[in-house]
């Protein structure tokens, strides 16, 4: 499917810089670029040329490079312009390529006709704005995986298992006579074990990858006066949370960024948690709860006395959010700096006051925001997951019905909408608001 209009941008950085380069797609580039260069251009190959106005006029030289559809990024006919990167040239250049059929293009629209154009799926395109946007090294690693297929080839190994369960379980139901005995295969159920244990660790890596890619939300929590705010300032080697001794200091929630190594958190200090009568702290604790919601990994807070009696904080959270557990002020008690990894959290002990200790609370801050997740790491983004956690629900909803019922018509619709949910990560089922939302959060020629 190929566009009948032409677009163009600059598709370098704005600002000065010593090579700026505009790109155009379309059907009207041949022409373009014929015009330009005085003769057809052969494709792929740099020519170097001088760029002019209609009445001759010089604007630059520079390097003409022509790739004709479907070989090329956007998979129409793509011309790329290398000239000086002044802003007032290039911009003339894009007036002049205008002028000769061409449109302004929106945010992101050249990727967007490379996925309508099946160059890359939806994720993949997803991965081109990560990787342009990445603030880390090891999350420009993991964009590039993504972009390159890494993710979509998961996607793609697991639907391919989830379709040739739907074949088994909608061959059943084509012979009802039969269908009881045919659903109580064993190979059935086998099929839809094995399709759940990939699906989670499909999902564990995809939260790896949307933490690399995003950044991790850790919600500081805990008893007033633990030390949360002392804790913020700590990590952040800022001043930005009052701290006091009278408990119910902290009523709204403050956020800081913290780099560790290249890895990005997001901080999230809290009010004390506790019952009170106090409006203002309770609406602060309220605003706790929703921070902990939201969060990818609970750090709370408390000390030698109260740990045990604290954990109960962390009952009811889902089984994704990671805890971790601070046993703060160990230089009251000369209790020492170590750490434990529990059951289903880490536990370390250290002093927000004098930071002992704390080292080993930023390597496993590092750890969980997905720092050496190895070499196979790529990027996700929350939608990604969001859609996983619902193959998730309808792969269950399907397991349930065959144990329970064998009710072939339940479960081959359960099976359906997985397929459908599964769809969606890599741009198989989209709505059009989806892709304006992916696409319009892209920046200007790419
Ligand atoms: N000795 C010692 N005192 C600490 C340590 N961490 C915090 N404190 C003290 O504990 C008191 C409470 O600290 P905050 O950081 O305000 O505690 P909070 O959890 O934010 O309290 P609220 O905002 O009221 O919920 C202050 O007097 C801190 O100086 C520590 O590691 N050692
Ligand atoms: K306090
Ligand atoms: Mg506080």
């Amino acid at each position: 499917m190929t566009s009948n209009d032409t677009i163009a941008a600059i598709a370098s950085a704005p600002g000065a810089a010593g090579v700026g380069v505009l790109r155009v797609s379309g059907p009207a580039v041949p022409g373009i670029a014929c015009e330009l260069l005085g003769r057809d251009p052969e494709p792929r190959r740099a020519h170097f040329s001088a760029f002019r106005e209609r009445d001759g006029e010089l604007i630059d030289r520079g390097l003409l490079l022509y790739f004709p559809a479907p070989a090329s990024y956007t998979g129409e006919h793509v011309l790329e312009l290398q000239g000086h990167g002044s802003p007032v040239l290039l911009d003339t250049l894009l007036r002049r390529v205008c002028a000769m059929g061409a449109r302004l293009a929106r945010p992101g629209e050249f990727t967007e006709r490379a996925f309508l154009n099946g160059k890359l799926d939806l994720a993949q395109a997803e991965a081109v704005a990560d990787l342009i946007a990445a603030r880390s090294q090891a999350g420009a690693r993991a964009a590039l995986r993504s972009m390159e297929g890494v993710f979509s080839r998961k996607v793609h190994g697991l639907l391919q298992a989830l379709i040739a369960l739907r074949v088994h379980i909608e061959a059943a139901i084509d012979f009802p006579e039969e269908e009881i005995d045919f659903l109580a295969d064993p190979l059935i159920q086998h099929q839809l074990d094995a399709l759940g244990v990939q699906l989670s660790d499909l999902l564990r890596e995809a939260q790896r990858g949307m933490r690399l890619n995003d950044g991790v939300r850790v919600a500081i929590i805990g008893r007033p006066n633990a030390g949360k705010s002392s804790l913020l300032n700590a990590l952040s080697g800022s001043d930005r949370a009052i701290v006091t001794d009278i408990a119910g200091t902290t009523r709204d929630v403050l956020r800081e960024h913290v780099s560790l190594d290249g890895i990005s958190l997001e901080l999230a200090d809290t009010a004390g948690l506790r019952e009170t009568d106090d409006p203002v702290e309770q609406e602060g604790v309220r605003r706790a709860h929703g921070e902990l919601v939201r969060a990818d990994v609970a750090l709370l807070v408390t000390d030698a006395l109260h740990a045990e009696h604290d954990l109960a904080l962390l009952a009811d959270l889902p089984a994704s959010v990671e805890r971790l557990v601070l046993v703060n002020k160990i230089d009251l008690d000369q209790a020492g700096a170590r750490y434990e990894e529990r059951a289903n959290a880490i536990w370390v002990w250290a002093s927000a006051r004098t930071g002992e200790g704390l080292d080993a609370l930023r390597e496993h801050l590092k750890q969980l925001a997905g720092a050496g997740s190895g070499e196979g790491a790529f990027s996700a983004r929350r939608r990604h997951v969001l859609a996983l956690e619902q193959v998730a629900v309808h792969l269950d909803h399907a397991d349930h019905v065959l144990r329970a019922t064998r009710a072939g018509e339940l479960a081959a619709e359960a099976l359906r909408q997985a397929q459908q949910a599964l769809g969606e990560i890599t741009g198989t089922y989209t709505s059009d608001d989806l892709l304006g939302a992916i696409f319009s959060s892209f920046c200007i020629g790419k």
